[in-house]
């Protein structure tokens, strides 16, 4: 089944209650944690997060775009995430993150940038609930989607079905009507939208929307029966 999750990123960070609020019926709100280090722009951290859970029903996914995530990334988990990424490119030692993260009860996702490739990290995939492939360079909504990632999400799927595992493969960056039908004939099957969703008129209505065009295009996929 295809899952849509809107990132608060496009939201109005003045009434992120509401914002919230309004794509109840997602499967998870994306929360974009960002420090002016990894990437350049900066957007908020843990206790916003503490927040956020309290202000809705949708299970929090916090993508942590952070230099440090060893440090910080169980610090989310205990905030509330019900899922937290860290990137390969700055985690110091990513399967003891993705088994503490997990140990303290969150599901474990890491994120690869646009130019680092899928193959090094082969063997640790048994390790991660959910890999996401950027489809942006990460920092800012609104950026037009990067084709040239098909590939590697076709990739990604051919080795999560060559070893039997259980992994979602989400992307994020430029997700909208008009792209999401080719990422999940790629393989994808989580999709991450900002501006698509926030700046639709009715958000709701838009994550309903991506969600059945994107079942439409896995329907047939050998991977994607019983998902
Ligand atoms: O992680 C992100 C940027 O780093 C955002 O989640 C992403 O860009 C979503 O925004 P849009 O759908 O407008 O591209």
């Amino acid at each position: 089944m295809a899952q849509i999750n809107p990132s608060i990123l496009s939201a109005d960070f003045a009434r992120l209650a509401e914002e919230a609020k309004a794509v109840e019926g997602a499967d998870w709100l994306h929360v974009d944690v960002m420090d002016n280090h990894f990437v350049p722009n900066l957007t908020l951290g843990v206790p916003i997060v503490e927040s956020l859970r309290r202000a809705t029903e949708t299970p929090l996914d916090c993508h942590l775009m952070i230099e440090d995530p060893d440090r910080w990334a169980p610090q989310y988990v205990e905030a509330g995430a019900g899922s937290v990424t860290f990137h390969a490119e700055a985690a110091a030692a990513p399967v003891r993150l993705a088994r503490e993260i997990r140990a303290k009860g969150a599901r474990a996702s890491m994120a690869l940038k646009p130019a680092t490739p899928i193959e090094p990290y082969e063997d640790l995939l048994p390790e991660l609930d959910m890999l996401l492939i950027m489809t942006v360079e990460p920092g800012f909504g609104g950026q037009p989607f990067l084709d040239v990632m098909l590939p590697k999400i076709r990739r990604t799927r051919e080795l999560i079905s060559k070893h039997g595992l259980e992994l979602w493969l989400q992307v994020d960056g430029g997700v909208s009507a008009t792209t999401i039908e080719r990422c999940a004939e790629a393989g994808a099957d989580v999709f991450v939208a900002g501006s698509a969703v926030y700046g639709a008129k009715d958000p709701a209505d838009a994550v309903r929307t991506l969600r059945s065009m994107a079942e439409r295009s896995t329907a047939s996929a050998p991977w994607a029966c019983g998902h």
